[in-house]
Formats: C-alpha cells, structure tokens, sequence
C-alpha cells in the first residue's frame, strides 16, 4: 500500500522518506554486466542505465515488460495575459483527441508498447492568474498532487509522464525563474510558438509573477501552489508515488522537468529514480536539465510536450536491459576473455 497524504505537510513527510535503490540487486549487476560477451564499456551509457535500473527495480537482470504513459491535463487562468500562440480550448481538444488516439502520444506509446492513461484535472475551472493571485490553494494542490499520486498502476516497471495545457510554458518559465533566479527571460521560450514580441510580453508576464508571489515562497510546494498548474502538480505526484513503489521514471520535456524541478527543491535526492528522457528544444530545457543534473538520452529538437520525448526513450532502456539480461557471458558463450 502506498502511504496517503492529505495536506502539504504530509506530502513532504512522504517526500523525506523516499526509498533508496537495493545496494545489493546494483551490485550484482554491476558483476553481471562486467561478464558480458563484449569488450568492457562497449555498450558505453546502456551499461549504466541498466545498472540503475536494476538497482531500483531490486533485480539483478530486470526487463522492461510494462511501461505506463500517463498524459495529464489541466487549464490556466495565466493565458488571459496572451501568452500562447493557441486558445486554452485547445486544452480540452487535445485531451479528446488522445482519448481518440490522434495525437502524437498516442502513437509513440504504441510504438514503445506501453499503455497510456489520459488524466484532465477540472478543465472546466483553470488555476487563478498567477500575476493576479496564487494560481492554486493549498487544497487545490494538494488534489491535483493526489491525482497524480494515484494514477501510477502499481504494477508499471516503468513510468513516462507527460502535460497537455495551453499556457503550462508559461508557469514551468515562472516556476524555474522563482526556484533558481536569474532573469525571467532566461526561462522563457516560444512555447507553441510565440514571436519575438509574444515573448517579450509573456518574460514580463514570468517577472511580474514571480516579484508577486517571490516573498512567499519557501520551498518547491509553494512554488507549485502559487505559480504551477494542476497538471504539473499531478506530474509531481506521480512522480512521487513512482518512487514509493520503486518504478523507475523518464522525465519529458521543459514542462515535465519543471515539476521534477519543485520535488527536488524539496528533498535533493526526490528525482534519483528518474532519467531525463530528452532534451526538448524549448529555450531554457537545457538550463534545466542542468540545475537537475540530468543528462538527456535523446535529443531531436522536439517541442511538443504530451510525454512524446520520453516515449521515444522508452525503447533505448528497454534496449540497455534486453543486452544485460539477455546477453550472454564470456563463460556461458565460451568466448575468450581479453
Ligand atoms: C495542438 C497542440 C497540441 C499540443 N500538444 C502539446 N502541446 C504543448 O503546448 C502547450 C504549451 O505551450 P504554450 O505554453 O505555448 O501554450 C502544452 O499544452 C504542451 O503540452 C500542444 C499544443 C498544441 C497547440
Ligand atoms: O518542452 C516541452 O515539453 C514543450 C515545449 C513547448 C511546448 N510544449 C512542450
């Protein structure tokens, strides 16, 4: 059973008592992989994702047999300020869309094998705008994090999540200007697709909201209560509940990354079961990935969000443990050893 939580404070007390990967499972592993029938290091990164994919998993040689998509989708009350390119209805189109299998997630989940699931939080009631007031109560996140929490399929051995919700560039660009500094503009890209001046204004949009809110932010729940959005909080929550139950996570792009950014805000060691999927080409998702420490697996200039980056990741650790599970050893093979 998962453990529950109610409020905020909670939901940090889970985040403190996070689980650790089993040290022995990665060890042998790491004995296992030294064996295989191919020059050491060959395999380059795929040697290591295994590794720590077993070390998470509890499993010397693992597979990835059951991965899950989940796509999250909430509305913002920030697009008043005219900071897309699309109307906030496409929100509520696109989750149509995916439940009708039309969308570019729906065929990458496909392709990599994994079931997706398709969660719209109150589409009907967008988050305040946050240069206004603070885009959420603490209940309000609170249920938006339990929504997440409690999407995760317990018997997943692999979680990808991902966002749909016009306007959501917007609040990851003001959640990251408010966790790590800097100028609002370093965080602020085209989203959909904004031109030079669309840009302007939505950096003084990201400024304005985070010198609003600045004061009352202590860690990476205020963040998200004052300046995220119900589908970036349900991203956190399933991210959290992923590494209750030990499934490994593949993060997704700007959006995704800047809710994995405010659990790490809170516990430094909140994202260790996570990989960076891919590097979106949205303006500060390498800055991010950065501040997170993660190295991207792909790269494709892909700057769509709905979890399509980390889907297409899918298959490159499937990859590293169908060679470590898989392959044989140097006495098994009778293959002379160097
Ligand atoms: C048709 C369509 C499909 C999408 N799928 C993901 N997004 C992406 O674009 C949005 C963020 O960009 P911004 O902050 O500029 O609104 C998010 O919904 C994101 O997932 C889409 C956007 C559109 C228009
Ligand atoms: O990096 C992303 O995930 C992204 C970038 C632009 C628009 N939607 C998503």
């Amino acid at each position: 059973m998962l453990p529950d939580f109610n409020d905020l404070d909670q939901f940090r007390a889970v985040l403190a008592a996070a689980p650790e990967p089993d040290g022995a499972a990665r060890k042998a592993a790491e004995a296992h992989n030294s064996q295989l029938t191919k020059p050491p290091a060959a395999l380059g990164r795929l040697e290591d994702l295994a590794v720590w994919y077993a070390g998470w998993r509890g499993e010397p040689r693992p597979q990835i047999a059951a991965p899950q998509v989940i796509v999250f989708a909430g509305n913002h009350g920030v697009t008043a300020q005219g900071i897309s390119a699309f109307p906030a209805d496409v929100t509520a189109q696109m989750v149509a869309n995916f439940e009708a299998g039309g969308a570019a997630i729906n065929q990458l989940a496909r392709a990599a094998g994994a079931r997706m699931d398709v969660v719209a939080l109150e589409l009907d009631r967008p988050t305040a705008d946050f240069t206004e007031a603070p885009a959420m109560s603490a209940a309000e996140l609170t249920a938006a994090l339990r929504a997440g929490w409690v999407a995760v399929d317990r018997d997943a051995d692999l979680l990808v999540v991902g966002e749909m919700g016009i306007g959501n560039t917007t609040a990851a660009a003001a959640l990251c200007h408010a966790l790590y500094g800097g100028e609002a503009a370093d965080w602020t890209g085209r989203g959909t697709g904004l031109d030079d001046e669309g840009v302007a204004r939505k950096a003084r949009v990201v400024e304005q909201a985070v010198a609003l809110h600045k004061p009352q932010i202590n860690d990476g729940l205020d963040a998200l209560a004052h300046l995220g959005g119900r589908e970036i909080a349900a991203m956190a929550g399933a991210i959290a509940a992923a590494r209750m139950r030990r499934i490994p996570v593949l993060l997704d792009g700007f959006i995704c990354c800047s809710a994995a950014a405010c659990l790490q805000a809170v516990n430094a060691r909140a994202l260790d079961h996570t990989l960076a999927g891919h590097q979106s080409a949205e303006l500060a998702h390498a800055a991010l990935l950065q501040r997170l420490g993660k190295e991207p697996l792909l790269s494709l200039g892909l700057r769509l969000g709905e979890a399509s980056g980390a889907a297409l990741a899918i298959p490159v650790l499937r990859g590293a443990l169908a060679c470590h599970s898989g392959m044989a050893t140097f006495a098994e093979a009778g293959v002379s050893e160097g």
